[in-house]
């Protein structure tokens, strides 16, 4: 099985450090020559994770991402949702024909406000058969140093699933399997949410003792709306899978929901939380966002779950507010004073 990465910031960086520490030989989209060159002759990229080593001799570094697909079996999808429409732009659809996609991108297609699927579906006639996600709380920096962390691959077709997770196995990758493909982008794009608060409720200095309960509200709300959209997974169910299994199995505290929403809200690398403190602490988006050179995808991702929950009509207090906060002005300090009165 021949993997294609298309992407080259820290995530895709991190993958492709799995994939060649297995033995994997790799293609790499990779824009710029300069960056090819540069990985080339000193074995690390500059720009992102430039802790994480590579041999070089695994590597097939392009600048055309065309070319990557037409090399590749598995084509890993890992550049942030907001330039996804720019690189699919460029990819020749008849190049994907008997592809399989594997995401791992925890963001909607923002716009249109798709899943992944979706917008392939609609932009590629891309099958769901043929779509996978990896997702699971894991932060770049640490698969940089190699500490333990479990990924979960997802799929309707759960053999294949396990075929491709068995390519990112290494002593410090373990990888699960399960087919709740709509659920686990759902949860993937909550919990960037949840964490940008998380991250604001920092920044406006509560302490442990709330944020623990903001944590727990946050994970009954997001189970609650993945419950709501459940009737989505019974559609998906019926072509390929029980759907009533599929439903009464789903277990929400499991790492790839619970998890991942907790390393989010937690960890100090949290891209999301960062961005959140420093709203909380009075930054404006713009400020925040000139701040960073990486992605916290969680504040398009709140524009995008309001305008889908719209027709849904899950009850979302929380990530409605943070919402309001990024993109309707509501004061940091007012709209955490309203979470307040929502809390269990
Ligand atoms: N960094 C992490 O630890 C993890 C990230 N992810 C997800 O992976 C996805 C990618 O995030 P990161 O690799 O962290 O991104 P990043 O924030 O490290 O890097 C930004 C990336 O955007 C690319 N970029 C900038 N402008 C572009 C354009 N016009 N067209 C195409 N690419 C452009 C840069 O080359 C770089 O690859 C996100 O959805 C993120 O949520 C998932 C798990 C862990
Ligand atoms: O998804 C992640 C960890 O599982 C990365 O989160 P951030 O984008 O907030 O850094």
């Amino acid at each position: 099985m021949k993997f294609g990465v298309i992407g080259s910031g820290s995530w895709a960086t991190a993958l492709v450090k799995m994939l060649t520490d297995h033995g994997q030989s790799v293609n790499w989209w990779v824009r710029s020559p300069e960056t090819i060159e540069y990985i080339q002759r000193r074995r690390h990229n500059p720009h992102y994770l430039a802790s994480a080593y590579f041999d070089v001799q695994q590597l097939q570094m392009r600048e055309d991402v065309n070319a990557v697909i037409a090399a590749s079996d598995v084509v890993v999808l890992v550049v942030p949702s907001a330039y996804i429409c720019d690189v699919m732009d460029q990819v020749d659809s008849e190049l994907l024909k008997g592809k399989k996609v594997l995401s791992a991108i925890k963001g909607l297609v923002p716009g249109p406000d798709l899943l992944l699927n979706d917008y392939l579906q609609q932009r590629f006639d891309f099958p769901l058969q043929d779509y996978f996600t990896l997702l699971g709380p894991c932060h770049a920096e640490e698969v940089a140093s190699e500490k333990l962390s479990y990924l979960t691959f997802s799929g309707v077709d759960m053999e294949m699933a396990a075929q491709i997770a068995a390519a990112f196995k290494t002593p410090y990758i373990n990888t699960i399997i399960n087919n709740d493909i709509l659920g686990v982008q759902y949860a993937a794009v909550l919990k960037n949410i949840y964490a940008l608060g998380a991250g604001m409720a920092h920044g406006l200095e509560y302490g442990d003792n709330f944020l623990s309960v903001y944590i727990a509200n946050s994970a009954d709300e997001m189970a609650s709306f993945l419950r709501t959209v459940g009737a989505e997974h019974i559609v998906v169910g019926e072509h390929h899978t029980d759907p009533i299994t599929q439903q009464r199995d789903l277990n929400y505290a499991a790492s790839v929901y619970l998890g991942d929403l907790l390393v989010t809200c937690y960890s100090p690398y949290s891209r999301n939380r960062t961005f959140g403190n420093m709203i909380g602490k009075g930054y404006t988006v713009q400020s925040a966002q000139l701040e960073m050179n990486m992605v916290a995808e969680g504040y398009n991702a709140a524009k995008c779950m309001f305008n889908i929950n719209k027709a849904i009509g899950a009850d979302m207090p929380i990530a409605s507010t943070i919402y309001r906060i990024l993109w309707e002005r509501v004061r940091p300090k007012k709209g955490f004073a309203e979470i307040e009165k929502v809390m269990n």
